[in-house]
């Protein structure tokens, strides 16, 4: 996937500058800065999801997402909350959640599971989903700090098995190295990618 961004605008104001980026299956990438510099509005632009900006996103992969809550449906099961989103079969999606460490909780409602099971499938589901490319908005903020180590290297062993790439939006540039993410660094008014 490629974006060569010239301008994202709210209201007249320009939050985002002239911005390259090119991601393919098994690339990383971490985008990091500050709160409101505009990391998940970057996101969102690369996902597909905003269409409303100068420049162009060309590409054609396969995309999943996470993000910061796991969204699950309460009323189906844990397995259907993998099938029903991502049209796989049954075997993928209790392949997926066992990978994910969740044998044995396939008939479980998401209230009957704990947040960090809960987010586990939902990284689960997007794997399931066989995306090229994992996209991710602070999927690991407000855990605590073992289950977020223990999130990350989920992640990589997931990102390792499925070959598929990564667009990490983070505040915390050591989870984007633990993932041995690129790091790509927004600053300024409006926001550009800092050369390092
Ligand atoms: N739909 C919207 N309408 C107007 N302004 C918006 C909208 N979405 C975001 N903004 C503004 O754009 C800027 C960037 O927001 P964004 O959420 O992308 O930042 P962020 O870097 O992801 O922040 P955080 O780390 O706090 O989530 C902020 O100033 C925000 O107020």
């Amino acid at each position: 996937m490629r974006l060569d961004l010239q301008a994202k605008s709210f209201a007249g104001k320009e939050i985002l500058g002239p911005i390259e980026i090119s991601v393919g299956r098994g690339e990383r990438v971490a985008i990091l800065g500050p709160s409101g510099i505009g990391k998940s509005t970057l996101l969102r632009i690369l996902a597909g999801l905003d269409r409303n900006f100068q420049g162009r996103r060309d590409g054609d992969e396969r995309l999943a997402m996470v993000f910061q809550e796991p969204v699950l449906l309460p009323w189906r099961d844990a397995l259907a909350n993998i099938t029903i989103p991502t049209g796989c079969d049954r075997k993928t999606a209790i392949e997926w959640m066992g990978r994910a460490g969740l044998a044995g909780h396939e008939a479980k409602f998401p209230r009957q599971m704990s947040l960090g099971q809960q987010r586990r499938l939902a990284l689960a589901r997007a794997f399931a989903a066989g995306p090229d490319i994992l996209l991710a908005d602070e999927p690991y903020a407000s855990l605590d700090a073992e289950t977020a180590t223990r999130m990350v290297s989920l992640t990589g062993e997931l990102l390792d098995r499925s070959g598929a790439g990564l667009i990490l939006v983070t505040h915390d540039p050591n989870e984007g190295a633990a993932l041995e993410a690129r790091a790509l660094r927004l600053s300024g008014t409006p926001a550009r990618l800092q050369k390092d």
